[in-house]
């Protein structure tokens, strides 16, 4: 479904990204650590062409996406949350969630198709009861829902989250799991950035870890924990320490 191809971003003289590859089937669920300044943004914003790469290739459904603007790459079918969520504070979930249809990549310019593109990411992000509550009104956990409704609005084949956990109470952790999971289960494949490692953990089928901007390594989720180097570079101390 994805093929990212020796993909690299210079600034000046910093490689943010260095000829990273990484191929996604679809219906997978895979997940991207690394420490802060790692390249991981850089990445989702190479794949989803909020940035042109220096060199390499992003191929989606066997055709480049490279040079493609932000929404021609939504269209396509490729999906994406940002990690400091902006909804319209003042519009209701229900038509946040509605711009997602109306204008990430441009599907319908009719509010009534709007409006039903809209149910089915209030239903599986457990909205639908506060459809006419002010996005502003929303905790942090529940705005973090509403990314990723707005985000499934556009109809994504491929969704990339990015740091979708930053912030929210443990409580919130677990719900938005569970929305996570049923995202998952409802075919859309899935590419996460998180820092909570257990949450990587427990829902990623295949684990890519970056540091200093390259692969270090890429294996399951049992794998990389046992990895020495990622435990040096990324990890420095047992998961549970990191989990507290
Ligand atoms: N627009 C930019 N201009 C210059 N340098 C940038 C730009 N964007 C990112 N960088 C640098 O590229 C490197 C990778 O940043 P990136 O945000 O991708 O890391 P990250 O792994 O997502 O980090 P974090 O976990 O803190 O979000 C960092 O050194 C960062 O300072």
């Amino acid at each position: 479904m994805l093929e990212v191809r020796d993909l690299s971003k210079s600034f000046g003289g910093l490689k943010a990204v260095s000829e990273v590859s990484l191929t996604v089937g679809q219906g997978e669920f895979v997940g991207v650590i690394g420490p802060n300044g790692a390249g991981k943004t850089t990445l989702m914003n190479l794949i989803t062409g909020y940035m042109r790469p220096t060199s390499g290739d992003v191929l989606f459904e066997g055709r480049s996406i490279v040079g493609l603007p932000p929404y021609r790459i939504s269209h396509r079918g490729v999906g994406r949350t940002f990690q400091v969520v902006r909804p319209f504070a003042e519009m209701s979930v229900e038509d946040n969630v509605m711009t997602g249809a109306l204008f990430s990549g441009a599907r319908t310019n009719s509010l009534k198709v709007a409006r039903k593109a809209a149910e089915l990411p209030m239903e599986l992000t457990g909205l639908t009861a506060k459809r006419h509550v002010a996005a502003g009104a929303l905790t942090l956990g529940e705005k973090k829902k509403l990314e990723l409704a707005r985000a499934l609005a556009t109809n994504p084949r491929l969704l990339l989250l990015d740091e979708v956990m930053g912030g929210v109470t443990r409580g919130e952790v677990g719900e938005l799991m569970e929305v996570l999971r049923r995202i998952h289960s409802a075919g859309v494949t899935i590419i996460m950035i998180e820092h909570l490692v257990e949450v990587i953990m427990e829902l990623s089928q295949r684990v890519m870890v970056l540091n200093f901007g390259q692969k270090l390594f890429e294996g399951t989720p049992d794998a990389v924990v046992e990895h020495p180097a990622v435990i040096e570079s990324y990890l420095g101390k047992p998961l549970e320490a990191d989990a507290a």
